[in-house]
């Protein structure tokens, strides 16, 4: 069970002043459930995981993972919570068997045990081909898979995605959804967050809209279509950043044409 409440973080800015990067934000995601905190770029989504994960402190409200607080208990929470994210990197000298058992050992995972998980994951996870190549020389592809598992080598309870599906292609974005598949089935609590809204309609039981660091809108698919009128995440997206013009069109319009070339 994951529960966030009245999350703050105010950051310091270079100019003197503060930046409320997280505001008040709560949200309880339980054993089994897909959470997608949602929000334009910016928005303060990765700066909650981060809260989450006990990596940095709150400037004022609570996470806790399992009943652990992550200000108090950071090591308790780590031991329960698998993080992915799209620039999670890979010792490129390790091979992917290495890396699975350098983690496991990292999470005090008995040898046994983790050689266990390791077979268990290298089917799973279609990992066979390449377990015993080093990271180095994999696909982005392969990378994902490997990092798919290595969130989940010490059994968590919990698990934040953020950008997992980040530069995969069609691929690699279904092996995804087959992981999330297979940790609700672990009954794990799952906080998603990534900028596919299609994917996240698919995989997610409830929506957390972030903006400006703070959660604008909370609840189900259907919660959120009645309350808004709109059909889809994305023109709830649109809608909550306000669908205008990102670029001026004058400048555009009045931009040189490039010389033609001789
Ligand atoms: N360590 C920091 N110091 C100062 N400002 C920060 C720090 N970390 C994040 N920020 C600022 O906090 C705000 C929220 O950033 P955050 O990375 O949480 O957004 P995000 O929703 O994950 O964005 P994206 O979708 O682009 O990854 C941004 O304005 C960012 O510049």
């Amino acid at each position: 069970m994951i529960d966030v409440r009245d999350l703050t973080k105010v950051f310091a800015t270079p100019h003197g002043d503060w930046l409320k990067a997280v505001d008040r934000v709560s949200f309880t995601v339980a054993p089994g459930e897909v959470f997608g905190l949602l929000g334009p770029n910016g928005a303060g989504k990765t700066t909650t995981l981060r809260m989450l994960l006990g990596l940095i402190r709150p400037t004022s409200g609570s996470a806790t993972v399992a009943g652990f607080a992550a200000e108090r208990d950071p090591a308790e929470v780590k031991r329960r919570v698998g993080l992915v994210s799209a620039n999670t990197g890979v010792y490129p000298w390790l091979t992917a068997r290495e890396t699975l058992a350098y983690f496991a050992d990292l999470y005090a995972v008995p040898p046994a045990l983790a050689r266990q998980r390791i077979a268990e994951f290298a089917d799973a996870f279609g990992l066979g081909d390449f377990l015993d190549r080093r990271c180095g020389v994999l696909s982005t592809g392969q990378k994902q898979r490997l990092n798919l598992a290595r969130a989940l080598i010490h059994a968590p309870t919990a698990l934040l995605l953020d950008e997992p599906t980040l530069g995969l292609d069609i691929l690699g974005r279904r092996i995804v959804e087959e992981f999330l598949e297979l940790v609700q089935a672990r009954q794990l609590a799952v906080v998603l967050c990534t900028h596919h809204l299609e994917e996240a309609e698919r995989l997610c039981h409830r929506f957390g809209l972030l903006n400006r660091g703070r959660i604008v809108r909370q609840g189900a698919l259907e919660q959120l279509r009645a309350e808004t009128g709109l059909h889809s995440l994305h023109a709830m997206f649109l809608d909550l950043v306000g669908a205008r013009r990102q670029l001026p069109v004058t400048s555009l319009k009045s931009a040189a044409p490039p010389a033609p070339l001789t």
